[in-house]
């Protein structure tokens, strides 16, 4: 579709009226966590008011709805990342619970010495920080594939660090500090080349452009509901059925068992074995209805939109000589995201001063110390995009940061 109609959808998130003493919000974190559509709002609101009920279909009619509800919304985000069906489909709290699972359910009975772990030295810390204990835990090792100085995977360190040793790599689809877009694809084909899986964190990517799990190929994916205009405390882990069928629970208790004596304990089925416990239930129906709202609009338009958002504040930050950008280059294809340095203030100082401006943008390490380390930056400040946002707030947020310049000078 074509681009999109930023004032139309605009109208359709109450928090972006807010002003702070008469100054209109100009919010740049969606990196952090999205906005919340009215139509999402309601979705809550409506169950709480017509429907709530605890599911797992009790015998009465409150139950029977929300039960449906819950587990149709597990159909609807199969098919926004393309999986075959809601047995692939587990809802956690985010994507850090995603990761996780996968790393203790999976990783502390598979893993051991003379195994690796590869990782990428953009990973964040739900992957990198999970992954890093479970390895210690099993006597496994991790590996990273380094990253280079324009912020691409060097695919050729990729190919030497992928090898035979390798059960599991673990990889961003979009960097949440670089703005990077993988070649995810080409990774999980190296992963298999060497019979290793290959969990994809798709936190900044599924939000944000047309993801297709089963073209990549990817054994896991994780992403957060926050991040794509649903609410929080919802999560989502696709996983290949034949594993999370092989796969025992990461968490126990009700509604994951079939059958419990004093003895033992058989299963429920998928998806239902790894979401033990009463569920996030408001939200896992909210996060179906932000799924019709994103493809309402176009994952195609919205990648469009948000790279050319981050396109426009390389170039306004280029016509200064004392702002540093990381990532990608300008002009090279690039998430909905721009962090970077002001030469003479400090990252948490600068946030803080556009804040004065009514400006929202994220100062710190991003969740990826490691890559901080590296870039040689204890913080960066980072301006990100989404579906409401349009070139006008970038130019407040750079004539707030020229301010913030001024103050400094
Ligand atoms: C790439 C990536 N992976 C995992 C996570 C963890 O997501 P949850 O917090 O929903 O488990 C985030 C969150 N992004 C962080 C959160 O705040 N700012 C960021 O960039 C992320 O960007």
């Amino acid at each position: 579709s074509g681009a999109l109609d930023v004032e139309r959808i605009r109208e359709d998130f109450p928090v972006l009226d807010r002003e702070f003493d008469g100054t209109q919000l100009v919010y740049l974190d969606n990196a952090a966590t999205t906005q919340t559509p009215n139509r999402v709002i309601d979705a809550i609101g409506d169950y709480y008011r017509e429907y709530n009920a605890n599911v797992h279909r009790g015998l009465h009619q409150l139950s029977q709805e929300a039960s449906i509800a819950y587990e149709e919304a597990h159909d609807r985000v199969a098919e926004f990342i393309g999986a075959a069906g809601r047995e692939e489909i587990v809802f956690t709290k985010n994507t850090t619970e995603s990761e996780n699972l996968v790393a203790y359910a999976w990783g502390l009975r598979e893993l051991g010495p003379g195994d690796t772990v590869v990782l990428t030295e953009m990973e964040h810390h739900a992957s990198l920080v999970t992954w890093q204990q479970i390895a210690e835990r099993t006597g496994a090792d991790v590996a990273y594939i380094r990253v280079d100085q324009d912020g691409y995977l060097d695919m050729d360190h990729a190919r030497e660090v992928i090898d035979d040793d390798t059960a599991m790599l673990s990889a961003l689809h979009v960097s949440n500090t670089l703005g990077t877009i993988n070649p995810v694809a080409d990774l999980v084909d190296l992963a298999h080349d060497h019979d290793a899986l290959a969990f994809i964190d798709g936190a900044q990517a599924v939000p944000n452009r047309p993801v297709d799990v089963e073209a990549i190929d990817a054994d896991f994916y994780a992403f957060s509901g926050h991040k794509m205009a649903g609410p929080t405390g919802i999560g989502v882990l696709y996983g290949k059925q034949h594993l999370l069928e092989s796969m025992g629970p990461f968490l126990y208790g009700g509604d994951m068992i079939e059958k419990v004596t004093f003895e033992e304990s058989r299963w429920n089925e998928l998806p239902w074995k790894f979401e033990a416990g009463t569920p996030s239930i408001a939200q896992g129906i909210a996060l179906a209805e932000a799924c019709d709202y994103l493809d309402e609009i176009g994952m195609g338009a919205i990648a469009r939109h948000e790279n050319e958002l981050a396109q426009y504040a390389l170039e306004r930050f280029a016509e200064f000589d004392d702002i540093e950008t990381f990532g990608p280059p300008a002009g090279e294809e690039r998430g909905g995201l721009v962090s970077f340095n002001l030469d003479s203030v400090h990252a948490h100082d600068l946030s803080s001063i556009l804040n004065d401006y009514a400006v929202a943008i994220r100062a710190g390490d991003h969740c990826t110390q490691p890559l901080h380390d590296k870039l040689g930056v204890a913080a960066t400040a980072r301006a990100s995009f989404y579906v409401y946002n349009t070139r006008e707030e970038i130019d407040v947020l750079v004539e707030a940061i020229d301010d913030a310049r001024q103050l400094f000078a």
